[in-house]
């Protein structure tokens, strides 16, 4: 398999490399070249540390990182080369996003993930307006447990406090690297979480060190409807669904304070943006540590806990007796895989724009079309596509490919091998703004055998 995948990679390196240079050629997002999109991500300046070498038959390898740019950058390896050995662990320093609107419960959250009985050391780095110094309630927590709290003030960090962001990482990693395991990064109520993603994909001094593990989005389960209903001037973004949109785990906080209709209704709007994250509910942010912490949201080794199951991933544990929130979600997936279907979770958004689209279906791609496809959609519409993850079966391929992007930054790489008896379903997730569901549908499918 691995000649096999060394082919196609080299015969698609080939074709972007024919096509030249300027808009139209389509980027090869399945074998990527990087030069055509900036994807810092996975280009060999930001890989200086990184693994580079890809597509051999061992699963470590298969599993690795950034493997597409890799084989877009490195000269084939034989058969049977043990290129895994090459490879160093992933061991940089995960990093976790809490973000959320004001007042929803970020710092009770983080009071409660620095308190609780882990053993991990954290790293705080807290994003306040103004002058305030540390939060007067993480006090405690800091003697109780956090490693270091570190505030960046006088800004927001999805703006004008970016570069410092970045300077901070890098100080806390060249001065403490060693003394804590995690980064929890609180974000201001008003932030655009998009900036902050990519910061750990742009700039080479975080990449190198840290790897962004996730985003925690808290959603305050009385105030939320309003906020999400705010209209807002032209061009403006509207916070509240941006931190939902962008999230790997949504936590409905404050659910003392409505009752069960306000907060069914409310998931379901939330599951219409994103339908791809985890939810819970809770009061004051009581929530396992493991729900938050080591997630995995950006790592392709856990594409497919995001892309199965897409939509009804609500924690069930505290809610016996709310299951007909979820039958809607459910049905959706009882269908026997033979058969193609596809889910619209934007038909009855009312938010402004911001949806989810999954679509699954069995076959196998053409891996032309399909890089062409997705290519040309990256170019397009990447402004739009907040995140979108998958899992494809490519024609000639004896793997999975798994992908996942965040606007212009893609990764994907060979996964495990398809079962024998495996049925090979295709499934894919887009986040975003004026998405068209029918329109994805078609182009998906138009790139099948
Ligand atoms: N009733 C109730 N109050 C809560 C809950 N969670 C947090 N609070 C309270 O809500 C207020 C705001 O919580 P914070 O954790 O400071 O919220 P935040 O998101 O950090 O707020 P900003 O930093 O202003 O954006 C505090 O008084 C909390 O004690 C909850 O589940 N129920």
């Amino acid at each position: 398999m691995a000649t096999l995948s060394m082919d196609i990679a080299t015969t698609f390196i080939n074709f972007t490399t024919r096509c030249g240079g300027g808009r139209r050629p389509p980027t090869l997002p399945l074998f990527f070249k990087p030069s055509t999109i900036h994807t810092r991500s996975i280009s060999s300046k930001s890989l200086s540390s990184f693994p580079r070498t890809v597509l051999s038959t061992t699963k470590a390898n298969r599993c690795r990182r950034f493997s597409v740019s890799a084989t877009a950058t490195t000269t084939p390896q034989s058969e049977d080369s043990d290129v895994s050995t090459k490879i160093p662990p992933d061991n940089r320093i995960p990093a976790t996003i809490i973000t959320g609107f004001l007042g929803s419960g970020k710092t009770t959250l983080l009071n409660h993930i620095l308190t609780a009985d882990h053993g991990k050391r954290i790293a705080v780095i807290e994003n306040e307006f103004g002058e305030v110094d540390i939060d007067g309630s993480l006090v405690a927590a800091k003697s109780a447990g956090a490693e270091d709290i570190v505030m960046l003030n006088n800004g927001c960090l999805c703006c004008t406090v970016r570069g410092d962001l970045v300077r901070m990482i890098a100080e806390l990693v060249n001065k403490k690297k060693g003394r804590f395991d995690h980064i929890v990064i609180e974000t201001t109520g008003l932030a655009n979480p998009a900036p902050i993603i990519q910061t750990f994909y742009a700039e080479d001094q975080v990449f190198n060190d840290v790897k962004l593990d996730g985003v925690v989005t808290l959603v305050d389960a009385k105030h939320a409807g309003f906020h999400l209903d705010e209209v807002k001037p032209k061009g403006v973004v509207n916070e509240a669904v941006e931190q939902i949109a962008y999230a790997d785990r949504i936590i409905v906080n404050k659910t003392d304070l409505v009752g069960e209709p306000e907060i069914a209704s409310l998931v379901k709007r939330i599951r219409n943006i994103n339908g791809m994250a985890h939810l819970k509910r809770t009061e004051f942010g009581k929530v396992d540590l493991e729900y938050v912490l080591g997630i995995g949201g950006f790592d392709l080794e856990r594409i497919e806990s995001s892309v199965n199951n897409e939509g009804a991933k609500e924690d069930h544990a505290h809610h016996h007796d709310h299951d007909h929130d979820h039958d809607h979600d459910h049905h959706h997936h009882e269908h026997d895989h033979k058969h193609d279907h596809h889910h619209h979770e934007s038909d009855h958004t009312h938010d402004p724009g911001v949806s989810s689209v999954s679509i699954v279906c069995e076959g196998s791609l053409d891996l032309e079309k399909a890089n062409m496809w997705l290519g040309t959609l990256l170019l397009d519409r990447s402004e739009d596509i907040y995140r979108m993850k998958g899992l494809l079966s490519v024609e000639g391929m004896d793997e999975r490919f798994v992908f996942q992007g965040v606007h212009d930054i893609f990764q994907g790489s060979p996964d495990r091998l398809w079962g024998a008896d495996e049925p090979r379903v295709n499934k894919l997730v887009f986040i975003g703004k004026n998405l068209n569901a029918e329109e994805l549908e078609k182009g998906f499918k138009a790139c099948l055998l």
